[in-house]
């Protein structure tokens, strides 16, 4: 198992305040790594610091890609769908041609915004407002956007948030054939149906505890429509591996 991003006990603070603590997490080839844990818990800012969004002081990630392989998705609280831009143009603002013009785009990123479109079928919305969209249709035109440099990993904030139930369903799906040729990393709080879908289960409270799902998904219902992370967690066991070390719950 190839690993493409290792964290190596990293610690981060924003000004004196510790949000992560001795982290070590390795993101392994066609991996499907759920992000879970409390309001706060530093989920948002592991990706960042993943990312290399925010340096770190202590500790060491190793990325064994380019940049241009990582695609992130990120939380989208702040977008302003009154914008006047289209699915088309949100998309290719994530391509990076070598060949770009100096004003607007060739028809080769044009057809690369579209073959993104495409993957997560919304190319018949590709000139539709983004404010006009749905939240679902919406969250795909920016996966559209990340996959455009055909990344090798692809790191999403919460993408199901304030989208419906069958829209989060809908997301997930088109997660797991993603994940059929790229690693997928997803904080979210929607853990039955994350977990009818992730490999592997990170719990980050400052500290991280990290589970293998395989040969524990048959301890857990996950049909059960509002099961929460103290019941996933005790379903999961108390303790578990996490990098050859063994974690205790706090
Ligand atoms: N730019 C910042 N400056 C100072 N503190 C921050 C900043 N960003 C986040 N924090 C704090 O760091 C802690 C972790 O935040 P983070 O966004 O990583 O948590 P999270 O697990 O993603 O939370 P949520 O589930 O609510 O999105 C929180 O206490 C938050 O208030």
């Amino acid at each position: 198992m190839k690993k493409l991003i290792e964290v190596k006990n990293i610690s981060y603070s924003y000004d004196n305040t510790n949000v992560l603590e001795n982290i070590t997490l390795d993101i392994i080839d066609n991996d499907f790594l759920a992000i879970i844990g409390p309001n706060g818990g530093g989920k948002s800012t592991l990706l960042k610091v993943m990312l290399g969004l925010l340096k770190i002081k202590s500790g060491q990630i190793i990325k064994n890609l380019k940049n241009e392989d990582i695609g992130y998705v990120p939380q989208n609280t702040n977008l302003n769908t009154d914008f006047p831009i289209t699915a088309l143009e949100v998309v290719l603002m994530g391509h990076k041609s070598k060949k770009r013009k100096l004003f607007g785009f060739s028809k080769e990123d044009i057809d690369a915004a579209m073959t993104s479109l495409k993957e997560v079928e919304m190319q018949d919305f590709a000139n539709s407002k983004i404010g006009d969209l749905s939240g679902g249709q919406r969250q795909r035109v920016f996966i559209a956007r990340a996959l455009c440099t055909n990344p090798k990993i692809m790191l999403l904030d919460e993408p199901t948030a304030s989208i419906d139930v069958k829209g989060q369903k809908e997301i997930y799906e088109l997660l797991k054939e993603l994940n059929k040729t790229i690693s997928i990393v997803v904080v979210s709080h929607d853990i039955s149906i994350l977990l009818n879908y992730a490999k592997n289960v990170a719990h980050i409270n400052k500290k991280l505890v990290y589970h293998h799902l395989k040969n524990t998904k048959e301890k857990i219902d996950t049909e059960k429509e509002h099961l929460c992370e103290v019941e996933l967690l005790s379903a999961l066991g108390k303790t578990e591996i996490c990098c050859n070390q063994t974690h205790q719950l706090g």
